[in-house]
């Protein structure tokens, strides 16, 4: 018997079929891709080519977007600090499900502040936590502006808008960090080889 949060009086029920069967029943490791950057950096696209380049492999994989989420599981916050740490905490915990099933999750979100990340990765088991740092500057997520946010931001229109008047903070230190080449941004497929390539090396692409 336990108490958490505000739940008390709950129990932990194991289940005899367990993350190691699952896990050598797909031929893949469960892991955590968590992709972070500005809006418009090319975390959806980066995730999305991950996605189709594992399915090509026949590797299980499933994305958890920040946009999409929102639509749904977490239609309920906005955009202040208190909010996005929910989000980020929820969309942890969900991913950490997905891991726990023996998927390749991959959360793409902006996830703008340290301590929320690194409280996703203290949920999951050692070395499984993957954060790629899509290192792109804010010129060039705001000249593509694809959904025009930058541009009613700068209006003051939105408040709060990650990059213009509100904060991110980089990783100090994370498993991957993408960025331009002589002032390109590389092609999202390369970038999502990339990823699979580490995911390869580090034996998740196979029990
Ligand atoms: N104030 C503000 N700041 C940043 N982004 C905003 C804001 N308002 C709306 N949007 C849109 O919401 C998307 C980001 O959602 P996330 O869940 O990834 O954000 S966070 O991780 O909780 O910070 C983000 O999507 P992406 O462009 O895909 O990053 C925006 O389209
Ligand atoms: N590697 C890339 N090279 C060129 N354009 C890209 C690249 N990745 C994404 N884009 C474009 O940039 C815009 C924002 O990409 P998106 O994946 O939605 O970013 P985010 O999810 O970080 O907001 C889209 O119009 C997309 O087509």
């Amino acid at each position: 018997m336990s108490t958490l949060g505000n739940s008390t009086n709950i129990f932990w029920h194991e289940c005899p079929v367990g993350k190691h069967e699952r896990q050598k029943l797909l031929n893949q490791k469960g892991c955590v891709v968590w992709i972070t950057g500005l809006s418009g950096s090319g975390k959806s696209t980066l995730a999305c080519s991950i996605s189709r380049e594992l399915h090509s492999r026949g590797k299980l994989s499933y994305v958890l977007d920040g946009d999409n989420l929102r639509h749904g599981l977490n239609k309920n916050l906005g955009f202040k600090a208190e909010d996005r740490a929910e989000n980020i905490r929820r969309v942890g915990e969900v991913a950490k499900l997905f891991a726990d099933a023996g998927l390749v999750c991959i959360a793409s979100l902006i996830s703008p502040y340290r301590k929320d990340r690194d409280a996703c990765r203290a949920m999951l088991p050692d070395k499984s936590f993957i954060e790629v740092f899509m290192n792109m500057p804010l010129e060039l997520c705001e000249a593509r502006d694809a959904k025009g946010l930058y541009k009613l931001a700068r209006a003051g229109k939105i408040k709060g808008f990650t990059g213009i008047d509100d904060p991110y903070e980089p990783p100090l230190k994370c498993e991957m960090e993408l960025s331009q080449r002589d002032g390109i941004c590389p092609a999202p497929g390369a970038m999502a080889g990339k990823v699979v390539s580490y995911l390869e090396e580090k034996g998740f692409l196979e029990s």
